[in-house]
């Protein structure tokens, strides 16, 4: 089988150039983007991913803070950091990164961020324009692997696309992408029996539910495009996939590897988002 590796980060270049550019042209307008991104604790992969984030947010000329605060934060504590960024126009996207300390509730702190700086598309309005049809911030993960596909040539209008997981973070919504671009959607999860003969009948399947290697070549037909989507953190430091990539190499005819696949694909909806949010404040000072 001729398998295509789909790496991230061609198409991740492809639209950090574009962003790049229009920052250029916010900067001209005294518009510079800013995503402030609130951690919690010192989870050892939050710190990677914020890192991350900060670092691609500053080589396409945009601003990023990061917020750091003790894990024994109240939550009240934490909702007074949030109306202090919806509030500080400078701030154009706020993200907090999950996940949070136990004391916290995280659909309360996820609805205190406006709407109009939800960069993660977390907030039930945005999740209620997306089901909607509606423009809204979509979340970066889902929207990435849209933009992935796109990028590899792979149109998922009348295919079966068969999704493994169904978190409100990327299985859900990006269901509801596939959707609104006429694939035909099947959900699976932890209470589905005999997954296999589900994901078996996918043209395009999404794997997203941090079980290392939870899918083989058994459970994939041949030729079909494979996501993955996880990212579980092996005592060694090395990460893997919810998918046995060498086991589907020579039997899908599109896949993505971790690292390299879904995570640089994440990071730049990210900044396209806080781009956007940006952009609609210029349009609204005319
Ligand atoms: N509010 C919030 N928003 C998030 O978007 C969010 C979050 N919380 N909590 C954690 C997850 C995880 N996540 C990743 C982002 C990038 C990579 C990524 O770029 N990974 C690299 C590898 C990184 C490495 O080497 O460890 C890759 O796949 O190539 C992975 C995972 C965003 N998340």
């Amino acid at each position: 089988m001729d398998t295509t590796i789909m790496y991230g980060l061609p198409a991740a270049n492809h639209i950090r150039n574009e962003l790049q550019q229009t920052v250029t042209e916010l900067k001209d307008q005294r518009i510079t983007p800013k995503i402030s991104v609130v951690i919690i604790g010192d989870h050892p992969a939050s710190q990677t991913y914020v890192r991350i984030k900060k670092k691609a947010a500053e080589k396409i000329g945009m601003e990023a803070d990061i917020i750091q605060r003790e894990s024994t934060i109240t939550q009240d504590e934490l909702l007074r950091i949030i109306d202090h960024l919806n509030h500080d126009p400078n701030t154009h996207g706020i993200l907090v990164q999950l996940p949070l300390p136990e004391q916290i509730n995280d659909h309360a702190i996820l609805e205190r961020i406006s709407p109009e700086k939800d960069v993660d598309g977390f907030h039930p309005i945005n999740m209620g324009r997306l089901a909607v049809g509606e423009d809204a911030f979509y979340p970066c993960t889902p929207f990435g692997i849209m933009k992935l596909l796109d990028f590899y040539g792979i149109d998922v209008a009348r295919q079966h696309v068969v999704i493994v997981g169904r978190s409100h973070i990327v299985g859900k919504p990006v269901g509801q992408m596939m959707l609104n671009q006429d694939a035909t959607v099947t959900y699976c999860h932890s209470k589905t029996e005999d997954l296999s003969y589900y994901t078996s009948q996918a043209d395009i399947l999404i794997v997203a539910v941090g079980r290392a290697h939870l899918i083989g070549q058994q459970d994939v037909k041949k030729g079909a495009v494979v996501v993955d989507v996880g990212n579980s953190f092996q005592p060694s430091g090395e990460v893997l996939g919810d998918v046995n990539f060498d086991d589907l190499q020579q039997h899908a005819s599109f896949i993505t590897p971790v690292p390299k696949g879904v995570g640089p694909m994440t990071i730049t909806m990210l900044l396209y988002n806080t781009v956007k949010a940006a952009k609609r404040l210029m349009n609204e000072g005319d």
